[in-house]
């Protein structure tokens, strides 16, 4: 079929899509009103996990699975912004990898606050300014996040999703490699890329800071003395800097594992995950007792951290994910029988079991 020929075919079809997706936004507009008579969560990790899988088991084009989701994020972020005006808080500034993950999981329509450290943003959510906030909790190769983890003890807000990104850090410089006699980065991305740093800049200077894209924007305020940054492709591009290299962390497949943060809960999946936290009664054996709460049910425990308590020395507080929703009938058992041996237990929350990144 000649160019052209195809070219009227595309249009053709474009104005139908166009045609379907007002068709689409009327009736999410519909959703939108009976969600906020019935006070409703606007946002349905639920509902967009069990969208999103149906799509796959349907897709037999060309388009990779990968695509069409992300056609669909922006589909279902034009719908959030048509229901509500959905405020999401992320970690200043613009372009941290925090704010990449909250566009992965909001897209585009929706808009966006910058709290500048991770307690402003928890804060945020709390007081209504922003309806949920994006948060990293572990990395593949740094493990926890422990100031995410704090943050939960105190905070009446709930776990309701997860993202996963895949990191790759970038060295940025708005100067040449061999001029760079300090790198400015968040620890976590110092921790990911030590043994690139060790073979390739041994002798540099590395400062911490709060976040990748702050560092990036010290490298470009401070490129006169030797300032270079590592962090995302995307803070050098928003500070005009050069990428000198690319992909330096130690691992290939460096993955952060973000939560969502708001006030309820997400309904059950069928695949999801529970979040918790608990603090042992000083007995022996009170710790081993309470964790033979999962074995005993066969409720599986993916994730074990502990935090000192900050009331007490020496006294900890655990943090455990577990597979399924606390209102399964094995988790919530669980999670009774966990009790008898805790001084404090709290559900953080169960939100869908996303595996890709
Ligand atoms: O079904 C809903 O609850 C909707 O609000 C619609 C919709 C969608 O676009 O499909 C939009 C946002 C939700 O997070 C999930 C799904």
């Amino acid at each position: 079929m000649p160019l052209n020929e195809i070219r009227k075919k595309i249009d053709a079809l474009d104005n139908k899509l166009i045609d379907l997706l007002a068709e689409r936004a009327e009736l999410v507009h519909e959703v939108g009103v009976i969600k906020k008579k019935e006070n409703l969560q606007i946002y349905a990790p639920e509902r967009e996990a069990s969208l999103l899988q149906r799509l796959t088991d349907i897709n037999g084009g060309r388009l990779p699975d990968k695509s069409v989701h992300a056609i669909y994020r922006e589909i279902m972020s034009c719908a959030l912004a048509l229901e509500d005006d959905l405020k999401i808080a992320y970690l200043a500034p613009e372009g941290t990898w925090t704010h990449q993950a909250a566009i992965k999981k909001f897209g585009h329509s929706v808009e966006y606050t910058a709290g500048s450290n991770f307690a402003e943003v928890f804060d945020m959510v709390a007081r209504r300014k922003c309806d949920y906030g994006v948060v990293p909790i572990e990395n593949s190769t740094e493990g926890a996040v422990s100031h995410t983890l704090d943050l939960f003890v105190d905070s009446p807000l709930h776990i309701c999703a997860q993202i996963l990104l895949r990191i790759d850090h970038c060295l940025m410089a708005g100067i040449e490699r061999k001029e760079i006699k300090t790198i400015y980065s968040h620890p976590q991305a110092f921790g990911q890329s030590k043994n690139w740093l060790l073979r390739e800049f041994p002798e540099v200077d590395l400062v911490e800071v709060s976040s990748t894209a702050k560092a990036a924007e010290l490298a470009k305020e401070f490129a006169a003395d030797g300032a270079a940054a590592i962090g995302p492709a995307l803070a050098a591009e928003l500070n005009g800097l050069s990428i000198l290299e690319t992909s330096i962390q130690d691992s290939a497949t460096n993955t952060t594992r973000f939560l969502v943060i708001g006030e309820k809960f997400c309904p059950q999946t069928g695949k999801d995950r529970t979040s918790i936290l608990f603090s042992v009664r000083d007995r022996p054996g009170s710790l081993v007792k309470a964790l033979q709460s999962f074995d005993h049910l066969n409720v599986n425990m993916s994730k074990i951290e502990s935090r000192p308590s900050k009331q007490r020395d020496w006294e900890y507080i655990f943090y455990v994910d577990l597979a399924g929703h606390c209102e399964d009938e094995l988790v919530s058992q669980a999670l009774e029988e966990l009790d008898t041996h805790c001084s404090m237990v709290k559900i953080l929350g169960s939100y869908p079991d996303i595996s890709e990144s």
